[in-house]
C-alpha cells in the first residue's frame, strides 16, 4: 500500500488531529461549555455590580450630568424614624424656650402646618433652656435628628436657633446629610411660623426652592476599567488551563509520543492544536461581547464591535501562546490548574497596578513598560481601560473602528501628549507577543527532556540539519539544568556463549563488507546504550546519579518472516532496545538497520516508521476516545490512502475481536480489550516490521491465546520482534528467541536449541501403576516405597541420578545432558522391566524454557555480583557468621582449622533468585573438610575494612574455586 507524505500527509494528519481534539472536546462537553460560556457569568457577575455599585449612588446625582436642574420647594420636617440608625423613641425635633406661651404657639403652628404631614406631640420635646437641650442630647445620643431653640427679644423680635445631629452615619455606602434633610425643613418651618405670628397673618408664606448647579457627571467609580480586567482574565484563565491540561496529558501519557512513532509531524501537532484553540478562543470571545451587549453595557454596546472582539480575541489567542509555552515546562497534568491559578494571582496584582496607571504613562520609561507589556494580562488591563473610559459617560460614544489608533487622552486637548498607548499599539504588542510565545513553546519543548529525558541541544535550530531534515534531529538525554557526568566507554567484552559469538561474527562481517542482507529485516549492530549520570543541582542540594549501561553492545540479525522474541528479566534492557529501534530513546553508539534504514539517520528514522508498527510496553490511548476513533487517528497519521482507512480500521478491530466494541469508548475497555486495541494499533498500514512490548500482560488465558492467533497470523509475510514474560508465549510463538541479561544477549537460538543448551538436560517421569490394590488381593497391601526404591535404584546405578520429586504414583529424575549417550540404552532396558517395576508410563522431555530462562538470569547476577564485589552475611548453622561475595559457591570458613583438619571446613553455599531477581542465601550444605588439591580464589575482605574501624571484626570467608577439586563440583 502506498502511504501519503509530504504536503498531503501533513493535511491529513491535520484533518485528524483536529477532529481528534473535536471528538475530545466534545465528549468533555463540562469542561468545554465552561471554557465558552464562562464568559457568561461573569458577565452577569459585573451587570450585578454595576446595579448595586448605580444603585449605592442613586442618592446623588454627582455621577450624573445635571443640565436642568430642579427645584426642592419648602421640603416638610421629615420624621425622625428616617435618621439613619435612630434609636428609638426617637423624636422629629426637640426646642428650648417652652416657659414661653407664644413660643409653645408658634411651636406647635410648626407641628400643625408641617407640609404633608402633622407632627403629633408625641415626636416633639421641649425644654425650658438651651443647656437643658444640651444635657438631654448628651444623654440620649441619637434619638433626635434636630432641635430649635427660640427667644423671645421683645413684641417684634424672636431669635432661633438650629441644631442638628452630625455625627456622620453611613447606610449601604452613603453618608445622610443633615443639613438638606433636617436643618433646612425645620430651618424653613421656624421661619415661617415666626413671621406669621409677628405680621399675624395664619396663611402668610413664601415657597423656598432649593437647587444644585447644572454640572458634568463627575468620574466615579466604573465597574468596566477598575473590575472587568480581572473578570475577565479569570474567564480566560478556564480556556489556558484546560489548555495546558491537554497539552501535558498527551505527553505524559505518552499519547505525542505513541504519535509521534507512527510518523506524526511536530509541525503538524503544533498547527492542529494553534487552529483548534484558535476556533475556541474565536467562538468564546463572540460570545462574550455578545453577553455583553445582551447585558446592556456601554462597553459593547458603544465601542465598536470589532475593536472589542479583536482586544479580546487577541487576547485570548496570547493566553494560548503563554499556555502552550508553559506546558513545555510542567509533566503533571495535575499542575495545570495550579499553574492557571498562579498566573491569575499575579495577573490580578499587575493589573490592578497597570489601571493605577503604571507603567503606561509618559513619565515611566519605556523599558518598564515594554517589560509590563510581555505579561498578557496587563495589556487586557491596558486595553478594557481604555475601552471603559470611552463610554464611562453617557455622553461618551466609544471608540470607532477608525478610532483605535487615537490615544483615550487624545480627545482631551490639554492631556494628548500624555497617551502613550492606543488600542492599536495594544492589538500590535498582542500579536507580536503571541508569536514569540508560539516559537518559544516549540523551542522550549524541544530542549527541554521529553518524558523519557530525551530533548535537543539548546542550539539546534542552529544546525542546518535540523532545517533540511537531514540530520538536524540530533537528541541529547538529561535535564537541561544538569551537568551530564563523563559517560564511561562501554568495554567491548566477547561473548561467551558460542551462538552469541556467531551471531555477532555474521553481523559484524555484513558490517565490514558493507552488504546489506536482505533476509534480514533488523540488523542490530553493536547497539550500546548509556543512561548518563547526572548531576542537577537543586536550590539546597546536588544529586548526583552514576550513569547506566542499559545495552553493552549487541549484534544479532532479525529475519524476515520470522517472530524473533526477546527474552529477560527485568531490567534486562529489552525495552530499551525497543526504544531505541522506533527512535524514541538515541542510542550512545552502535546502530541498526531497519530494512536498511538506519535508527540513527533522520532520513532513515522518518523512513522506518511508515514501515513498523509498535505496540508499546504500556497502553496508550485515548479514554474518551473509542477503538474505532483510535485507529482511524493512527491510520491517518501514517499516511493511509484515505479510502483505505476504513477499511484497514475496520480489518484491524476484526482481526483483535474488537468489531462489537468498536464504537465503546476505550474508557470502558477491560485490561485485555485496551492490550488488543494496541495491537491492533501496530497492525495498522500493513506494517513491514511489528514491535510488541508485552503484547499479552494482564490479559486472562482465553483473550491471551486469541492475542496468540493474531500474532501467528501476522507473522506471515512480515517481520515482528516480541518482548516478553510469558515463557509459555514465547516457546510457543517464536522462530528465535534472544535471552538478554544486564543489558547483554546471553544466548540466542531457537526454543529447542536452547533448552538443550542450557537447560538442566532430560526431564524424566516415571508414573506407575494406579490402584495396584485391584489387582492384589482384596487385604494386600502394596509396598509404594519398595516400587519406588527399585526404581530410584536403577536411576542411581545407571545414571547416577536422584530423583528431583517424589509422590505416591510418580517420580520425577532430571538427567544430565551429559548422560545423553547413555539414555537409548538405559530407556530401553527400564521399558523392558516396566511390569516388574510396576510403571505405567515413562515420559521423557526437555526441560522448559522457563528454567532456560531462570538459569542464564541467575548466571548473569552471579557475573554480575562477581562483578562488583558485593558481601553478604552467611550465618552457618553452628552459629559462625561469614562475610562472603554474593554468587560464592564454596567457601572456606576461617577458624575452623585444626591438626587434623589443617585447611579447615568449607560449605556449599545455595543461592536463588528473589522477587526483584537478586541472589539471596537460600541455605548451605554441612560443613566439610577443604579438600587438599583445593585452591582458595580470594578472600572476601576488602582492602580496607571500614568495619575494622567501627569496632567490629567480621570473619570473611574464603571463596574456593570449584574446579580445583572433583567430587564437590559434580
Ligand atoms: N531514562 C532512563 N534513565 C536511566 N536508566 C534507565 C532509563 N530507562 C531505563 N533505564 C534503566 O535501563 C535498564 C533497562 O531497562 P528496560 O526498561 O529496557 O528493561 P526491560 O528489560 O524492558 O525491563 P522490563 O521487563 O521490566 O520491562 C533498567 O535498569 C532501567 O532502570
Amino acid at each position: 500500500m502506498e502511504l501519503r507524505r509530504g504536503v498531503p500527509l501533513f493535511y491529513q494528519q491535520f484533518k485528524a488531529l483536529l477532529k481528534k481534539n473535536l471528538l475530545l472536546s466534545w465528549r468533555n462537553k463540562t469542561a468545554t461549555f465552561i471554557q465558552l460560556f464562562a464568559s457568561f457569568f461573569f458577565i452577569l457577575l459585573l451587570f450585578c455590580i454595576d446595579k448595586g455599585t448605580q444603585a449605592s449612588t442613586s442618592h446623588t446625582t454627582a455621577y450624573k450630568t445635571v443640565l436642568d436642574p430642579k427645584a426642592l420647594v419648602s421640603p416638610p420636617i421629615p420624621p425622625c424614624e428616617q435618621k439613619f440608625f435612630v434609636k428609638r423613641p426617637c423624636f422629629d425635633f426637640v426646642w428650648s424656650g417652652n416657659h414661653s406661651v407664644r413660643l409653645n404657639r408658634i411651636v406647635s403652628s410648626i407641628m400643625a402646618n408641617n407640609p404633608g404631614r402633622k407632627i403629633p406631640s408625641s415626636k416633639v420635646k421641649s425644654f425650658r433652656t438651651t443647656e437643658d437641650v444640651d444635657a438631654w442630647l448628651l444623654n440620649n445620643p441619637m434619638h433626635c435628628p434636630g432641635a430649635l431653640h427660640f427667644k423671645e427679644i421683645n413684641a417684634t423680635v424672636i431669635s432661633y436657633g438650629i441644631q442638628t445631629n452630625s455625627t456622620p452615619v453611613r447606610d449601604r455606602g452613603y453618608f445622610e446629610d443633615p443639613t438638606f434633610k433636617f436643618q433646612i425643613p425645620l430651618q424653613i418651618a421656624a421661619e415661617r411660623e415666626i413671621a406669621r405670628h409677628i405680621i399675624g397673618d395664619p396663611n402668610f408664606s413664601w415657597v423656598v426652592g432649593l437647587k444644585e448647579f447644572p454640572h458634568p457627571a463627575k468620574d466615579g467609580f466604573s465597574v468596566m476599567s477598575t473590575i472587568a480586567p480581572s473578570f475577565l482574565l479569570a474567564f480566560a484563565m478556564f480556556g489556558f488551563a484546560m489548555q495546558i491540561g491537554s497539552l501535558v496529558v498527551e505527553k505524559e501519557l505518552k499519547l505525542r509520543q505513541a504519535m509521534s512513532m507512527t510518523g506524526l509531524y511536530e509541525s503538524t501537532y503544533w498547527f492542529s492544536w494553534i487552529i483548534w484553540e484558535g476556533i475556541l478562543t474565536l467562538v468564546s470571545s463572540i460570545l462574550l461581547i455578545l453577553f455583553g451587549k445582551a447585558f446592556q453595557f456601554d462597553f459593547f454596546n458603544k465601542n465598536n464591535f470589532a475593536v472589542v472582539f479583536l482586544v479580546f480575541y487577541l487576547f485570548q489567542l496570547n493566553m494560548t501562546g503563554f499556555a502552550f509555552m508553559l506546558s513545555s515546562f510542567i509533566s503533571k497534568s495535575s499542575s495545570a490548574t495550579t499553574v492557571g491559578f498562579s498566573v491569575f494571582i499575579v495577573g490580578f496584582f499587575t493589573q490592578l497596578v497597570t489601571v493605577f496607571g503604571f507603567p503606561y504613562d509618559i513619565k515611566v520609561s519605556n523599558i518598564a513598560r515594554y517589560i509590563w507589556s510581555l505579561f498578557p494580562p496587563n495589556l487586557l488591563a491596558v486595553a478594557v481601560d481604555a475601552l471603559a473610559e470611552a463610554t464611562a459617560t453617557p455622553e461618551d460614544v466609544g471608540i470607532s473602528w477608525s478610532g483605535r489608533k487615537r490615544c483615550a487622552d487624545d480627545a482631551d486637548d490639554d492631556a494628548g501628549d500624555e497617551c502613550v498607548i492606543s488600542i492599536n499599539d495594544v492589538y500590535i504588542w498582542l500579536v507580536a507577543t503571541s508569536f514569540v510565545w508560539f516559537v518559544l513553546a516549540i523551542y522550549f519543548d524541544n530542549i527541554i527532556p521529553n518524558a523519557n529525558g530525551v530533548r535537543k541541544s539548546i542550539f539546534y535550530f542552529l544546525q542546518p540539519g535540523y532545517w533540511t531534515g537531514k540530520g538536524g534531529n540530533k537528541v541529547e538525554e538529561g535535564h537541561l539544568c544538569s551537568c551530564m557526568g563523563s559517560v564511561p566507554r562501554q568495554e567491548y567484552v566477547t561473548p561467551e556463549d558460542e551462538d552469541v559469538l556467531e551471531e555477532e561474527n555474521i553481523v559484524k562481517q555484513d558490517v565490514t563488507e558493507g552488504t546489506v542482507n536482505q533476509n534480514v529485516a533488523v540488523q542490530v549492530r553493536g547497539l550500546v546504550k548509556t543512561y548518563a549520570g547526572t548531576m542537577t543541582i537543586g536550590c539546597c542540594k546536588c544529586k548526583k546519579t552514576s550513569p547506566y549501561h542499559a545495552l553493552k553492545g549487541l549484534w544479532m540479525n532479525f529475519a524476515k518472516d520470522q517472530l524473533f522474541c526477546l527474552l529477560g528479566p527485568n531490567g534486562a534492557g529489552k525495552t530499551t532496545v525497543i526504544n531505541c529501534l522506533t527512535g524514541v530513546t538515541p542510542v550512545t553508539s552502535g546502530d541498526a538497520l531497519i530494512y536498511g534504514y538506519s535508527i540513527r539517520s533522520a532520513v532513515g528514522m522518518s523512513n522506518i516508521r511508515s514501515i513498523i508498527g509498535v505496540c508499546p510496553q504500556f497502553d496508550i490511548l485515548w479514554d474518551a476516545l473509542s477503538g474505532e476513533e483510535h485507529l482511524h487517528l493512527f491510520a491517518s497519521i501514517k499516511g493511509l490512502p484515505p479510502d483505505t482507512i476504513n477499511s484497514a480500521a475496520q480489518e484491524s478491530l476484526a482481526k483483535v475481536r474488537l468489531t462489537e466494541s468498536a464504537k465503546v469508548r476505550t474508557r470502558s475497555y477491560s485490561g485485555g480489550m485496551r492490550r488488543r486495541l494496541s495491537v491492533a494499533i501496530s497492525l495498522i498500514g500493513d506494517p513491514k516490521l511489528i514491535i510488541l512490548d508485552e503484547p499479552t500482560t494482564g490479559m486472562d488465558p482465553i483473550s491471551r491465546r486469541h492475542v496468540w492467533d493474531i500474532i501467528q497470523d501476522a507473522k506471515k509475510g512480515r517481520s515482528i520482534v516480541l518482548t516478553t514474560h510469558s515463557m509459555e508465549e514465547a516457546d510457543i510463538l517464536s522462530d528465535r528467541i534472544g535471552i538478554m541479561a544486564k543489558g547483554r544477549l546471553r544466548c540466542i537460538g531457537n526454543s529447542i536449541r536452547l533448552k538443550s543448551r542450557f537447560g538442566t538436560g532430560f526431564v524424566t517421569n516415571v508414573s506407575f501403576i494406579e490402584n495396584a490394590t485391584a489387582q492384589s488381593p482384596p487385604n494386600a497391601t502394596v509396598d509404594h516405597t519398595n516400587q519406588h526404591e527399585d526404581v530410584k535404584q536403577f536411576f542411581k546405578d545407571h545414571l547416577d541420578v536422584l530423583p528431583a520429586e517424589e509422590t505416591k504414583s510418580f517420580l520425577t529424575f532430571i538427567i544430565p545432558h551429559e548422560k545423553e549417550k547413555l539414555l537409548t540404552k538405559f530407556f530401553t532396558e527400564l521399558e523392558d522391566r516396566q511390569q516388574e517395576f510396576r510403571i505405567a508410563d515413562i515420559q521423557i522431555g526437555l526441560t522448559t524454557l522457563e528454567e532456560v530462562f531462570l538459569n542464564i538470569a541467575k548466571q548473569a547476577e552471579l557475573e554480575s555480583a562477581a562483578a562488583e564485589g558485593r558481601l553478604v552475611t552467611l550465618s552457618l548453622t553452628s552459629g559462625v557468621s561469614v562475610e562472603i561475595p554474593v554468587g560464592a559457591r564454596f567457601v572456606g570458613i576461617p577458624g575452623t582449622e585444626s591438626p587434623e583438619n589443617p585447611r579447615g571446613n568449607m560449605v556449599e553455599v545455595y543461592w536463588e533468585q528473589d522477587d526483584s531477581g537478586s541472589l539471596c542465601i537460600s541455605g548451605h550444605s554441612a560443613e566439610m573438610a577443604v579438600p587438599p588439591d583445593a585452591q582458595p580464589l580470594i578472600s572476601a575482605a576488602p582492602p580496607s575494612d571500614r568495619n575494622l574501624r567501627r569496632g567490629r571484626r567480621p570473619v570473611y570467608g574464603v571463596v574456593i574455586n570449584p574446579n580445583q577439586f572433583g567430587t564437590a563440583n559434580s
